[in-house]
């Protein structure tokens, strides 16, 4: 390793969906993959509950997303019966103080523009942060652009956060 880069900080915890916690699934019974602490009550239900809505409020996104392409509401219904719909919590350590007049919220996520600058993606209350990512650029041939991001995290305190991550169900082939 590169003496001179230094070491990612953040720890998380992952997990994939669930078809017991989707009110859509195929098949409710499917066995899940994901491995759960068996002595921390509540935790898993508690973040399934969460996890259950960004997937519908996915598959609506997706709805919104097939419009923009010129194609009917309803194009990915079927990519998103079963789809790849894993979930993050994040804990960035505190790193450093930053000055008072700084204090913008916790903030820390910037994304790469292309001009090579990084630009810091500053939170805006109740609203989701929606990043493209490489296969949905290959599957939309580029109309929508994956965003290369990075944390910093210069709030001067700790940082967590729940990224979600959605995609159309493996098998089905992009066209
Ligand atoms: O913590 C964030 O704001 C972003 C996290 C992220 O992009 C990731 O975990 O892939
Ligand atoms: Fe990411």
């Amino acid at each position: 390793m590169d003496a001179n880069i230094k070491p990612d900080l953040s720890e998380a915890f992952n997990w994939a969906y669930d078809a017991a916690y989707d009110p859509e699934a195929v098949d409710k019974n499917e066995p899940s993959i994901s491995i759960w602490p068996s002595d921390f009550p509540g935790f898993k239900d508690e973040l399934y509950a969460y996890h259950t809505q960004l997937l519908q409020f996915a598959r609506r996104m997706t709805r919104i997303f097939a419009l923009a392409l010129h194609m009917p509401e309803d194009h990915f219904d079927e990519y998103v019966k079963h789809p790849e719909a894993g979930m993050r919590i994040i804990h960035y350590p505190q790193q450093e103080a930053a000055p008072v007049d700084q204090n913008d919220g916790t903030g820390g996520l910037e994304v790469l523009n292309k001009s090579g600058y990084w630009v810091k993606a500053k939170p805006v209350p109740d609203a989701f942060v929606v990043n493209i990512a490489d296969c949905f650029m290959r599957q939309t041939n580029d109309f929508f652009v994956s965003t290369v991001h990075r944390v910093i995290n210069k709030s001067g305190r700790e940082r967590y956060s729940l990224p979600f991550f959605f995609g159309f169900v493996k098998p089905m082939a992009a066209d």
